[in-house]
């Protein structure tokens, strides 16, 4: 589904990425993982569109990806969390989740909002049923009218992910999902992650979610994969204990 062949980025003289290639398939989580400055940032970067890569191609569904431009792979059902926490801190919890949703609109324009055509009625209804169902797999009901803004970084980072989501994407990229999470934050993500019906590519460093998560996992180190396999054949590889688990 994801496919990353052979792809550089350098910055100067620094190498981020060299000749990195792996595929993800259909419906599986990919963890990304390796030391401070492995390159997982600048891979994610590459995937959503926000660096070009100096070599290689990146694939979606089988099309070359690498030429379009942020918004045509959102477009193309790709979303993006980041690691620092961005929601829209002036709109509440199930705002910042409809937000996701609206951005198709609702055909017909301002005459059918001041109408209220029957199908914009419909499809507001369908929008606000998705909007709760969202809330509820998240464990965001009851923080539906907080505003974002007021929340610890905690609940936000789970509306981040509730708001990633909501239209359902065919690829989701989740930057250290786990950092600002307590324990039962942590339970509840790896719940939602596993309910998906998307291919996850995701960055982390807590270990025991990568383990207990992933479907299969990637290895970076100073820009190079050196291993990837099953998370029990990774915790079993001599060259990423070596370089990594220690
Ligand atoms: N904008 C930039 N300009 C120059 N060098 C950069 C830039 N971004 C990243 N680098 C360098 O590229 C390498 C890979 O960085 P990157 O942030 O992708 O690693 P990372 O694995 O995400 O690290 P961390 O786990 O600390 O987030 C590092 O050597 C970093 O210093």
């Amino acid at each position: 589904m994801l496919a990353i062949e052979d792809v550089s980025v350098a910055f100067g003289g620094v190498r981020a990425l060299s000749e990195v290639t792996f595929e993800v398939p259909e419906g599986q989580i990919c963890g990304v993982i390796g030391p401070n400055g492995a390159g997982k940032t600048t891979l994610f970067d590459v995937v959503c569109g926000l660096r070009r890569p100096l070599r290689g191609r990146v694939g979606v569904d089988g099309a070359d990806v690498t030429a379009l431009s942020p918004l045509l792979r959102a477009r193309a059902g790709l979303r993006r969390t980041f690691q620092r926490t961005q929601v829209f801190g002036r709109l509440t919890v199930a705002g910042n989740v409809l937000a996701a949703l609206d951005w198709r609109g609702g055909g017909g324009g301002l005459p059918a909002d001041l109408v209220g055509w029957p199908a914009r009625r419909r499809l507001e209804r369908e929008r606000a049923g998705r909007v709760a169902e969202v809330l509820e797999l998240c464990g965001l009901t009851e923080l539906r009218d907080a505003y974002a803004a007021s929340l610890p970084v905690g609940q936000r980072r789970l509306v981040e992910l509730a708001r990633a989501i909501a239209d359902r994407p065919r690829l989701l990229l989740l930057d250290e999902p786990t950092s600002g999470l307590d324990h039962d934050q942590t339970v509840r993500l790896r719940q939602v992650v596993a309910a998906l019906d998307t291919t996850v590519l995701l960055v982390e460093h807590d270990m025991g979610f990568v383990m207990g998560t992933c479907d299969r996992l990637v290895v970076l180190d100073l820009g190079k994969v050196i291993a990837r396999g099953t998370p029990a054949q990774i915790r079993e590889n001599p060259v990423v204990r070596a370089a990594y688990l220690g």
